[in-house]
């Protein structure tokens, strides 16, 4: 069966040299939920743009690729890219103004992503719980409150029932109240719908509890990924254990709490070896030249440690 998914050692350059993905690889089944984590920088936001072909202009692919249903995403011609997008991938951001058309009513622009497609603009907006559908409807989005407008940006997102969802910290700029609650709305309609869910966010807890899968992110490439309990329950890679280890609420369970020395790096070219070699309390001799990939059952591990382990 083809992937859903596949992000094929994609590198990706912004025109400033900064090198913000080297050599990602990830493929994704259909109806995956997957939590992509990782600090500030290991490459998130460029993957999850790259899935769409939404890479600013600035942004240049120098190798890999990125390929849903087995098509090319950034050789497809415009047309096809659109249709792409309006048909099978659905984005929610962190800031969901951006999704919304400031100059027109709420139920106008559901309208338009619902075209063609069947569904009334209020039930449609009642699946994303908004308590008054009608008010929401008629109302302009600056009207709306971070969380309405959220859920009217999931509403879009899913209404033409997309085979990959790529959620963009959809709940960072929410109240710490509301965010389980938005959370709820994405995982329950993408499981009607069979969506693929691409979640790219910091936030480790919530990921592991709704995730089936995670790719942990560290200098633009997928250093790990698994299933949620193995990736977060007996990491492979050091600096998944050093993620894990930094979480709060790793030291209630009665593990210490531990920050991850140094910064993570701005490359502005390949990295000639691991890039978290210069911060991993297991580095050996070996870390300086690019790691394979080791998989071990549904394990992918980006680590000469990890080779050096299965004894390769
Ligand atoms: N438009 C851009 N122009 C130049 N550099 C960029 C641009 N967008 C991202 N970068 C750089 O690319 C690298 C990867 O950034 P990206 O936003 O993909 O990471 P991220 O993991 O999503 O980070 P965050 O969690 O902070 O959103 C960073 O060094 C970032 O500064």
């Amino acid at each position: 069966m083809t992937p859903v998914l596949e992000v094929d050692g994609l590198a990706v350059d912004y025109e400033n040299g900064v090198r913000a993905l080297d050599g990602a690889t990830l493929t994704v089944s259909a109806g995956e939920t997957v939590g992509i984590v990782g600090e500030s920088g290991s490459g998130k936001s460029t993957l999850g743009a790259a899935v769409g072909g939404l890479l600013p202009s600035s942004a240049r692919i120098t190798s890999g690729a990125v390929r849903v249903d087995g098509a090319e995403v950034h050789r497809l011609r415009p047309k096809a890219l659109r249709a792409l997008r309006r048909d099978r991938l659905g984005f929610v951001f962190q800031e969901p103004i951006g999704s919304l058309d400031p100059t027109m009513r709420v139920g106008k622009q559901v309208a338009l992503a619902l075209r063609g497609r069947g569904g009334d603009v209020l039930s449609h907006l009642d699946r994303v719980r908004l308590s008054d559908p009608a008010r929401v409807a008629r109302a302009y989005p600056h009207q709306l409150s971070g969380g309405m407008a959220q859920r009217v940006a999931i509403a879009m997102a899913m209404a033409c029932e997309p085979e990959i969802l790529v959620a963009d910290e959809p709940t960072a700029a929410l109240d710490a109240q509301i965010r389980d609650d938005v959370l709820d709305v994405i995982f329950s309609l993408a499981a009607a719908a069979g969506t693929t869910i691409l979640w790219l966010s910091h936030d480790l807890p919530a990921v592991g509890k709704r995730c089936s899968r995670i790719a942990v992110m560290y200098g633009g490439r997928v250093v790990e990924s698994g299933t949620a309990a193995g990736v977060f329950g007996a990491p492979r890679h050091p600096y998944t254990a050093a993620l894990v280890a930094a979480v709060p609420g790793a030291a209630a369970r009665g593990e210490r709490l531990t920050s991850i020395p140094g910064q993570p790096p701005v490359l502005t070219g390949p990295a000639d070896g691991c890039a978290f070699a210069p911060r991993c309390p297991d580095a050996l001799d070996l870390c300086g030249s690019r790691p394979p990939l080791v998989v071990a059952g549904d394990r992918e591990v980006l680590c000469h440690r990890a080779t050096v382990a299965v004894g390769r």
